[in-house]
């Protein structure tokens, strides 16, 4: 078995004349969490959808435990133990926080029994457990991060692609999110992270990759890629100081 849990090679795509993606790699390592980073545009959430099956390549490959991705379905990739959460938070609305989880777990286990298990595991990991009842609605954006994460981790998957987590976290829920991160690698389970928040990202991360419109720019460890001149002129223009801190 590979090290390495995910290895995407030569990926490109043009999406509306455009090219959003030129000759793109990224490796993740088995039970390690790699971080994406590049400014905004750099085309970190256009990998993940090409990685998840939400969008299809023009070329190049998507290898997942030693199975090519490209041209599978998004549900079918779920089922093969790699899911993805959205910027934009999913999941139903209307219902509670409970059954948001649940209906994660159900699309992997089918004895609901086992399903209970998992799903108060899961709140109670995520500190959810006192808002069980409430409607996925009325959470605060911190917690609706949350439930986000608990939704995709009940499908207990393999590899899970973190689309910024940690947006709009006050820094006491930043450091709770960095924990269940850390914890959830040291379980077992692969992480991809894309991250604009720094001091998370390369707290985190084993090994980091940078984009750069389309492109990979730079890539090694946390310390490596800070101390990068190219990696500090591409976020100049949003802030050499968010990079550096
Ligand atoms: N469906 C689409 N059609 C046309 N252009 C798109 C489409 N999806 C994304 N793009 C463009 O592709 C580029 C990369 O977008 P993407 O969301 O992947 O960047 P990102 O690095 O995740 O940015 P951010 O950090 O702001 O989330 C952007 O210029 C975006 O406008």
């Amino acid at each position: 078995m590979s090290d390495n849990v995910l290895e995407v090679q030569g990926v490109s795509i043009a999406l509306g004349g455009l090219q959003i993606l030129d000759d793109v790699h990224l490796t993740a390592e088995r039970g390690q969490i790699t971080g994406v980073i590049g400014p905004n545009g750099a085309g970190k959430t256009t990998l993940f959808n090409i990685v998840s099956g939400f969008m299809k390549p023009t070329a190049g490959s998507v290898v997942f435990d030693g199975e090519e991705l490209v041209g599978k379905l998004p549900e079918q990739i779920a089922r093969m133990g790699l899911v993805r959460t959205f910027q934009k938070v999913r999941g139903l609305p209307q219902l509670s926080v409970r059954e948001n989880v649940m209906i994660g777990a159900l699309n992997h286990r089918h004895r609901l029994q086992d399903t209970d298990e998992v799903v108060n595991r899961l709140l109670n990991d995520l500190g959810l457990t006192a808002y069980a009842e409430a409607t996925a609605a009325s959470l605060p954006i911190g917690l609706r991060k949350r439930l986000e994460v608990a939704r995709v981790l009940a499908a207990e998957p393999q590899l899970v692609l973190l689309d910024e987590v940690m947006g709009g976290l006050v820094p006491s829920e930043i450091n709770e999110m960095m924990q269940l991160i850390r914890r959830l690698a040291d379980s077992g389970t692969s992480v991809v992270l894309i991250e604009h928040h720094m001091k998370a990202v390369m707290g985190l991360s084993k090994h980091v990759i940078v984009l750069e419109r389309g492109r990979n720019l730079a890539e090694g460890t946390p310390s490596e890629v800070t101390s990068d001149p190219g990696v500090l002129t591409a976020y100049l223009g949003e802030g050499y100081q968010h990079v550096a801190h």
